[in-house]
């Protein structure tokens, strides 16, 4: 049997909760490369950006690991809105989106450092819709802070919760890490993550 570490090439807290939410045993090394979207198709955006964070830190890894990227978008009508820059842009996206039904898409590559190839790469999409919400509702959210470091300039798990009227697929994948699907996937391969016979290691 050959044994791989669990790596996570995240910074997200987020993405950090859900994967310890699911009694997984891994380190984290985030990636710190300049994420460059090179494409207006969110789906092939969210993938491509995930593969580019798990590469970096995968051609730094020198253990048998899978690593873990993830990304995370939000696509309105024809829009991509990532994190705001700025208190405007966080306006601007939210007036987009309150009232009203998008799609959160979160990319997630998983790279065997002893293939140096993908074991799962893949998009998974949640449809959220909103309640509307009024421009002081929104200034004070945003003054919050919370906004500013999430995909769209909310975050379901936090103070938007009033605001959501509902969503259809994977709730993780909204808060930036599809677990199931990612868990679904590994074991499509083989892998089966509940099973660790050493703390630190899985089976592949
Ligand atoms: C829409 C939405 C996004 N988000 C978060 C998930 C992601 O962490 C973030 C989008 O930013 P990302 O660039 O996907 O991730 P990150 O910079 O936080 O972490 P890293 O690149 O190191 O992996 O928005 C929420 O927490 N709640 C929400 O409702």
């Amino acid at each position: 049997m050959e044994k791989r570490k669990l790596i996570l090439a995240s910074a997200s807290p987020r993405r950090r909760e859900i994967l310890s939410n699911m009694g997984l045993n891994f380190q984290v090394h985030p990636a710190c490369g300049e994420e460059k979207l090179e494409t207006s198709d969110p789906v092939e955006a969210v993938k491509a950006l995930a593969l580019q964070k798990a590469r970096e830190v995968a051609d730094k890894t020198g253990e048998p690991a899978l690593v873990i990227g993830s990304d995370t978008v939000v696509a309105s009508g024809n829009k991509i809105l990532g994190k705001p820059h700025d208190k405007e842009e966080a306006f601007r996206m939210l007036k987009e989106l309150q009232g009203a039904s998008h799609m959160v898409y979160t990319g997630v590559a998983v790279i065997d450092t002893v293939t140096g190839e993908p074991l799962a790469h893949f998009a998974e999409g949640t449809k959220v819709s909103m309640y509307p919400m009024t421009d002081a509702w929104i200034q004070d959210y945003i003054e919050t802070g919370e906004p500013m470091d999430k995909a769209g300039a909310y975050a379901i798990q936090g103070g938007c919760m009033p605001y959501i009227r509902g969503i259809q697929g994977e709730y993780a994948t909204v808060v930036g890490f599809p677990a199931a699907r990612f868990y679904q996937e590994l074991l499509k391969k083989g892998v089966d993550l509940r099973k660790t016979e050493e703390e630190e290691y899985y089976e592949l």
